[in-house]
């Protein structure tokens, strides 16, 4: 009871306010500061100010006078919009500057320059002394931290130079067997299906299970059994989700990054297992039919100089780094080639007909690459398609040192410098009429497409560029050119398919809403 009192002593009424009718109320002692607790609150409260004045002011140092919000959000900066990207939104920063700031979860490496034009982007790809891949923030928890690909320097360039072997012309024409026969199969499942039920559907799980399939087996052949194929492509799904440019920054159990983590460790089981038959089918003498086994023949060949011995546990990095860097932007790429023809009737019917023609008119020959070499129109859509929509607008790279960007901005040691693509691939002056569709531009080697090849950056520059650029080129083509001659498809437009929806890679917000109908033989 003393206590009570004591606490609500201040109830008592103060005679100056008599009328007053917040007189009644009765604050709690404990609310009023004893004059320790004031020092303490007030002292929390200036050092709370002061942190506050240093990040805008060291957030302003850093800035100098690059274009970008004059003051930061403090704390977490824009880390609202970054959890929900949209184009518009980076469309704003690219065109605000040639190079232009913007902070995110201030007092981590939150501290970012965004590079739109070509000049800037490509110097911070190919400056590896002073900028290199950062990928997302989740990537290194999901990849593990020591994949081949967080690699930099001398050792990146020896890794890569086995690595690049997995995508010479031989290595492709051993690939392309599976792709045709795997991308028939979905085509056909795809027919049966629209049989059923004839309303347009989104294909964006569709073309994603097709490109996770033909990518599990060219990689690993049949050396993953149906249910490891099926469980990795089931949980892919929590590993696109989690690839936002900033993440909760603990994988906490039921965050994006712990259920990456998840089905990282489900594919990683099956991969390593593969790598392991893969080398006993060659040491038995099996001549390579997927990548893997081209990999460790490869090791092998006489006149291989480099590293010879990788573990299983490596082999599976490796091929996991391939899922993870094509999975998203090969079904980017498909399901905007898809949606390309099928609002392009014109284009569609020039593809058709130098399918027919150089297939002779058999469709149901398989394509090689021999036969595709003959396909430039369908190459060019492809190249087209890709950079009227380009699948990766940007690539986070992070400062090692300080980097002199220009002859007057010095971009901060371990800061986060984005290369983006859009405008280089979007340059009136390189692209005439630069949003439309036009794959001629690539058939005549005088045109300034052509003669600007470094503004092509759909799959990057400098050490890091897209190692499996040829054969991401080459399947797109192969599904759409098979697809073109098995199929024919109806695109239901809404308000939504011109819109940009940013999941990892671009695609069409509605999700392309296709009809699919068997075409008969010519
Ligand atoms: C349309 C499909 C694809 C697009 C648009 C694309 C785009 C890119 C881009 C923009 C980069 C970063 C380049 C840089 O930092 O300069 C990259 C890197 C990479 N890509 Fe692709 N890619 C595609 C398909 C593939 C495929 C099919 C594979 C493997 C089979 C692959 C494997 C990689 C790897 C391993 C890297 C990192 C290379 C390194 O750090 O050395 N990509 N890709």
């Amino acid at each position: 009871m003393a206590s009570f009192l004591r606490h609500y002593s201040s109830s008592i009424p103060s005679p100056s306010s008599p009328s007053s009718p917040l007189a009644d109320i009765r604050v709690p002692s404990f609310f009023l500061p004893t004059s320790s607790q004031a020092t303490w609150l007030y002292t929390t409260l200036a050092i709370v100010a002061a942190l506050l004045v240093l990040e805008q002011s060291v957030y302003r140092y850093k800035k100098k006078h690059l274009p970008g919000a004059t003051w930061t959000i403090p704390i977490i900066g824009k880390f609202a919009d970054s959890m929900k990207p949209t184009m518009e939104g980076y469309m704003a920063q690219w065109n605000s500057g040639a190079l232009s700031v913007v902070s995110v979860f201030n007092m981590r490496v939150t501290f970012i320059v965004m590079a739109s034009s070509n000049q800037y982007s490509r110097k911070i790809l190919n400056s590896p002394t002073h900028a290199e891949p950062c990928l997302v923030h989740s990537a290194k928890s999901i990849l593990m931290p020591d994949n081949w690909v967080f690699l930099t320097g001398k050792i990146h360039v020896e890794y890569r130079r086995v690595l690049n072997t997995l995508f010479t012309r031989k290595a492709l024409s051993i690939y392309i067997s599976i792709q045709d026969a795997i991308t028939r199969n979905h085509l056909n499942q795809w027919l049966k299906d629209a049989a059923k039920d004839s309303s347009p559907k989104s294909i964006m799980k569709t073309a994603r299970a097709l490109n996770m399939q033909t990518s599990l087996r060219v990689f690993c052949g049949n050396h993953i059994p149906e249910e490891g194929a099926a469980e990795i492509s089931q949980k892919y799904w929590d590993i696109t989700r989690a690839l936002e440019l900033v993440n909760f920054p603990l994988a906490l159990p039921g965050t994006k990054v712990y259920k990456a983590i998840q089905a990282r460790k489900a594919a990683f089981k099956w991969l390593e297992m593969a790598a392991a038959k893969s080398k006993i089918a060659v040491a038995e003498g099996a001549e390579p039919e997927c990548m893997l086994e081209q990999w460790v023949k490869e090791l092998q060949a006489p006149g291989y100089k480099g590293r010879k011995d990788f573990s299983d546990r490596e082999m599976a990095m490796v091929i996991f780094s391939f899922l993870f860097a094509s999975q998203d932007a090969m079904s980017s790429g498909l399901i905007y080639g898809f949606q390309h023809l099928a609002d392009q009737p014109e284009i569609l019917a020039k593809i058709r007909e130098e399918q027919y023609r150089v297939r002779g008119n058999d469709i149901d020959k398989p394509l090689t690459l021999e036969l595709l070499d003959e396909m430039p129109y369908l190459k060019a859509f492809v190249k087209e398609s890709m950079r009227v929509k380009p699948p990766v607008t940007m690539v986070p790279y992070r400062t090692t040192k300080p980097f002199p960007i220009t002859p007057d901005y010095t971009v901060p040691a371990s800061s986060m410098v984005i290369p983006s693509f859009y405008n280089s691939l979007h340059d009136p002056q390189v692209y005439p009429d630069h949003d439309s569709l036009i794959p001629e531009r690539w058939l005549d080697s005088n045109s300034s497409a052509n003669t600007n090849p470094q503004n092509y950056l759909v799959f990057g520059s400098g050490p890091h560029k897209c190692v499996g650029l040829e054969y991401a080129q080459l399947n797109i083509a192969l599904v759409l050119a098979t697809a073109s001659v098995l199929t024919n498809w109806e695109h239901q437009i809404t308000p939504e398919s011109d819109k940009v929806q940013i999941i990892a890679t671009l695609f069409p917000k509605d999700g392309c809403l296709l009809k699919f109908t068997p075409r008969p033989k010519p």
